[in-house]
């Protein structure tokens, strides 16, 4: 009910997560180190010391960046032009480094294979063992039976969650105790970029573990918030959340579009009549010049949902829909139900693009909370257009060079992994074909 959320959204539920898993979190790096528990005065802190990073002109000076890692990826496709290529790896790579750089200030160098001196880093397989760890983090916080028996059990009832993993944790073989070892291994090497980082004198402003160490030097009452512990947590989350639900979008658009003749069409027309091909666009170009990308990037992610579940909890007793909440009670929100509702989506499974035009009825009567795959309110998605902007150069990028076709390995109907973030269970396999005269 849109009066309800109105009233009952903003000013009742205080938000305790990000998309939130806070049983599953709380066995990762975050949780561990008690980032749930105490975090909502010293996440507005953080909020509110971070949120210039987010700000259009922070991000405008990060397309040459994002440029650079985009071009490498569509350099691998380039070398590998006769042979399958599994999208959701390859998005992965590239929106894991694009988020290291701008995160950690760190050149993960994964699209790069030719990178053996990596400068940040003193050994280049360290950089890798890290992803790899990161990789099966991402992917171990599983919402099915072949997740943490933990995890699963801590959706159901949060207050078993805990004593349960802490008992599982120690018992070989269980989903519960690799999860454990990977998190402690990630953990430590998080709290060495960040020890080194702390350590250095002169740091950029353009990364987030930058402003946030800057804000600790300058001022008392932040380092008084912001403890190594903190920042290595919040640092981790970012590379959490800035990698796999932007990868995941990548490569569900990909996905779709290939399937979609008449939509891969119409935006080729787009992206040629822009000929972007090796230029680098400014933000008021990539802004201004692709209404039809934005809605195909939206239908994507309505398809496909990345989040499967916001969490908030209520913060006082409250009525909602006729029943009655008490204070504390945990809310779930799961946007890809909000997102097949035929009332606000005619015919929700197939795929169009056009249902997003503004100038189209379907989307003038639509209710503006029916569609939220960033979430809502006070803590929604805040790297939202940060991931916009990747997922817009990217396909951009990749548009003006090649088409892709399902690899004739790719499922159909095709398979999902319910962790943290959705996944494709065994990933987008594509095949690119380059375009004439490109
Ligand atoms: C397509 C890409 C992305 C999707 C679909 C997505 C989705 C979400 C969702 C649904 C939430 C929970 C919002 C809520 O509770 O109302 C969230 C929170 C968050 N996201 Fe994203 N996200 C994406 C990309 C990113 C990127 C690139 C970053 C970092 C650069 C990021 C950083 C965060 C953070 C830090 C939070 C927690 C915010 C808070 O608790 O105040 N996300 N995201």
């Amino acid at each position: 009910d849109p009066e309800l959320c109105k009233e009952v959204g903003i000013k009742k539920f205080k938000s305790i997560s990000n998309r939130s898993l806070p049983s599953a979190f709380s066995g990762s790096p975050l949780g561990q180190k008690g980032l749930f528990s105490t975090r909502d005065a010293r996440w507005s802190a953080m909020r509110n010391a971070i949120v210039s990073l987010y700000q259009p002109s922070h991000l405008a000076s990060l397309i040459p960046t994002m440029q650079t890692y985009i071009k490498s990826s569509a350099d691998h496709i380039s070398s590998n032009i006769t042979e399958d290529i599994n999208m959701s790896i390859l998005s992965h790579k590239l929106s894991t480094d694009i988020i290291g750089q701008a995160a950690f200030g760190v050149n993960f160098g994964l699209l790069d294979a030719e990178n053996k001196a990596n400068k940040d880093c003193d050994d280049q397989n360290e950089v890798t063992e890290f992803i790899k760890e990161h990789m099966y983090a991402t992917t171990s916080l599983k919402m099915d039976l072949s997740g943490s028996f933990s995890i699963i059990l801590g959706l159901l009832v949060p207050i078993l969650h805990k004593p349960f993993r802490q008992i599982l944790k120690t018992i070989p073989g269980t989903a519960d105790r690799k999860i454990h070892q990977t998190n402690l291994k990630l953990s430590k090497r998080v709290d060495e970029i960040v020890a080194k980082r702390a350590s250095e004198k002169s740091r950029s402003s353009k990364d987030f573990l930058s402003v946030v160490l800057n804000a600790n030097d300058t001022d008392k009452a932040s380092r008084q918030l912001f403890t190594p512990d903190y920042i290595s947590a919040l640092t981790y989350e970012h590379l959490l959340a800035g990698s796999t639900s932007t990868a995941f979008t990548i490569s569900s658009a990909l996905y779709l579009i290939s399937k979609h003749p008449e939509v891969e069409k119409k935006l080729l027309e787009e992206i040629d009549r822009f000929d972007p091909h090796d230029k680098t666009l400014n933000a008021d170009e990539l802004h201004n010049n692709f209404p039809y990308l934005d809605q195909v990037i939206k239908e994507a992610m309505r398809i496909h949902t990345g989040s499967p579940l916001v969490a908030r909890q209520t913060s006082q007793k409250v009525e909602i829909g006729g029943y009655i909440l008490p204070k504390n009670t945990w809310v779930w929100i799961a946007p890809e139900v909000l997102h097949k509702d035929p009332k606000h989506f005619p015919e929700p499974n197939v795929f169009r693009p056009e249902r997003f035009d503004p100038a189209c009825e379907e989307e003038k009567k639509r209710h503006p909370y029916a569609f939220i795959p960033f979430g809502i309110g006070p803590r929604m998605c805040i790297g939202q257009k940060f991931s916009l902007q990747e997922i817009k150069l990217t396909l951009i990028h990749l548009y003006s060079r090649y088409i892709f076709r399902h690899s004739h390995k790719m499922e159909s109907p095709i398979e999902f992994d319910y962790g943290v973030v959705v996944n494709f269970k065994n990933g987008v396999k594509i095949r690119a074909i380059k375009r004439v005269n490109n």
